[in-house]
């Protein structure tokens, strides 16, 4: 299987639970929520998308033929004899293009796998940390895993439509945009009156790192 990806690099997971774990980011180009050019934007599933996913032009980005060429690169980029090893998949939408190959050349390599998705596709076995962000109007079948990050606040999905998940933890993500201070607030508010609930700052952004 090729795998197309739009940049791979090294930075801190800026969000959700494991916010400040030095982590491979490994970007999969596309999605099937949203084409990822503006001009679809307004007509697309998900319509608040803070990422460029289109395509394989960015840093180290490319088609990778094999499993065992993509888990070379990403392992290229953890520094030399460190323990630790962690890779965070994305995209775009990872589970259309990860599969039980690219797992355990990851894992032959010595990472720890974490998983961002939209949670329309079944997350296959193996992944070690499993991040749902299920989104208004989508399909959500994958309906259990370590954290749910809910993009706040998305009017018909809302923290308390989605009842008692599957899931270890709960967390909240302020939408960013052009309301992203009135987000924050109310997201604030909502853990604050839902204990269940926990705030997820986007730390990246803040710190400057990619
Ligand atoms: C770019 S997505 C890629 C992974 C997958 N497609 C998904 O949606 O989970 C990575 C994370 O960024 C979140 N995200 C995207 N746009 C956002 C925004 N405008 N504000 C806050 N979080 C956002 C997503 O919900 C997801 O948790
Ligand atoms: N530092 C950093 N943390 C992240 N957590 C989720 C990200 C994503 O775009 O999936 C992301 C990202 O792009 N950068
Ligand atoms: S599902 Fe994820 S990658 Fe796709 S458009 Fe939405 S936030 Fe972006
Ligand atoms: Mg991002």
């Amino acid at each position: 299987m090729t795998y197309s990806v739009k940049e791979i690099f090294y930075t801190l997971q800026g969000e959700g639970l494991r916010a400040g774990r030095p982590a491979v980011f490994c970007r999969l180009a596309g999605c099937n929520l949203w084409t990822g050019r503006e001009e679809d934007r307004a007509n697309a599933v998900c319509q608040f998308c803070d990422t460029d996913f289109v395509g394989t032009d960015g840093t180290l980005g490319g088609k990778f033929a094999e499993a065992d060429d993509l888990a070379f690169q990403i392992a290229a980029l953890w520094p030399d004899g460190k323990d630790n090893r962690y890779v965070v998949l994305t995209g775009g939408e990872p589970l259309l293009q990860v599969d039980s190959e690219l797992i355990d050349a990851l894992h032959a390599k010595g990472f720890d796998i974490a998983v961002e998705t939209n949670g329309t596709v079944h997350a296959p076995p193996g992944i070690d940390w499993i991040c749902v962000s299920p989104k208004a109007g989508a399909d959500w079948i994958q309906r259990s895993g370590h954290e749910l990050k809910l993009v706040y606040p998305q009017a018909g999905l809302l923290p308390h439509d989605i009842g008692d998940p599957a899931f270890d933890h709960l967390l909240l993500q302020p939408m960013d945009g052009i309301q992203q201070l009135k987000n924050t607030r109310a997201a604030i508010a909502y853990c604050q009156e839902n204990p269940r609930w926990r705030l997820s700052i986007q730390t990246h952004k803040v710190l400057a790192i990619r």
